[in-house]
């Protein structure tokens, strides 16, 4: 009998429900990966916005941790929001034992409001970065992180190229807050760079879409594919899925994206 392949979101709740650890279990259930959570932070969110922050201390993090890595067969990690430096630090800690590590650096949600409690950069570019095998920010996180403006596509390659630097296997600069409206990422992987695109939704809806492309990249990884075409999966799958709910009006802000089954 076939037993299920397992991976595992190390990221904060949305109470609701468009991105963070809930957007990480829909993408795994749609890619036929089990997924398990360990939460660093709860948030209370909406669609308009983050109101509050409760971070997970430290050492109940690592509790989960090892939880999870005593039990399951885990076959990818994705982390999303770790909240706090002292977080980072810790998963880098725990890396040697996480394999197929996705680090999707989220630093500001869809609504621009800041989701860490403390200066989380350093401990990203020095800690976790090294044991990446894929590392995805968006324009504003790259430019955040390389302490350099990312505008234009050429911003994103070379910021790419920058954070291929710190020892992140593949870097994916995500362009879906470029001002033309193009839905365009770079990736940058032993020092060559492609450019991986999928027709534009014009839509509100568009709170998620950074969570669901790192866990479609570390559900593809989990069963077997090879970095390149999990990222240019989970490209496809974000595209769909944005489309499934482009006509949605759920809540008053950025609405969440839908979803759909991926073979
Ligand atoms: N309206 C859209 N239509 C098509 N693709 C989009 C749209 N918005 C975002 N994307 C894609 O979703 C993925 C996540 O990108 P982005 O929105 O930049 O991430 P984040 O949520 O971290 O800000 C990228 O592949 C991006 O191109
Ligand atoms: C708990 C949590 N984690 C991550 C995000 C980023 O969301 P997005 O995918 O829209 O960038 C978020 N808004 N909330």
């Amino acid at each position: 009998m076939e037993q299920p392949v397992v991976a595992l979101t190390v990221a904060g709740s949305d109470s609701g429900g468009g991105a963070g650890v809930q957007a990480d279990l829909k993408a795994f259930a749609m890619c036929g990966v089990f997924g398990a959570s360990v939460f660093t932070a709860l948030t209370a969110q909406n669609t308009m916005g983050v109101k509050g922050i409760h971070a997970v201390p430290r050492d109940f993090v690592a509790a989960q941790l090892d939880a999870v890595l005593a039990d399951l067969p885990v076959g990818a990690v994705k982390t999303g929001m770790l909240a706090s430096a002292s977080t980072v630090e810790l998963v880098a800690e725990y890396a040697p034992r996480l394999p197929n590590l996705v680090v999707d650096p989220v630093l500001v949600a869809s609504s621009g409001d800041r989701l860490f409690t403390d200066s989380v950069e350093q401990a990203y570019l020095t800690a976790l970065f090294p044991h990446a095998a894929v590392i995805t920010p968006n324009m504003r996180e790259a430019s955040v992180l390389t302490g350099r403006e990312v505008s234009t596509v050429d911003d994103m390659r070379a910021a790419a190229e920058r954070l291929g630097e710190t020892g992140a296997k593949c870097v994916v600069v995500k362009g879906g807050h470029l001002s033309d409206s193009s839905a365009v990422d770079v990736v940058w992987r032993d020092g060559t760079v492609d450019l991986v695109e999928a027709p534009w939704v014009e839509t509100r809806n568009n709170h998620g879409t950074g969570c669901t492309f790192a866990a479609v990249t570390a559900a593809r990884l989990a069963r077997g594919a090879d970095p390149k075409s999990a990222i240019f999966g989970a490209k496809a799958y974000v595209h769909e899925a944005i489309r499934a709910s482009a006509d949605w009006r759920l809540g008053g802000g950025h609405g969440p994206l839908g979803w759909k089954p991926m073979p």
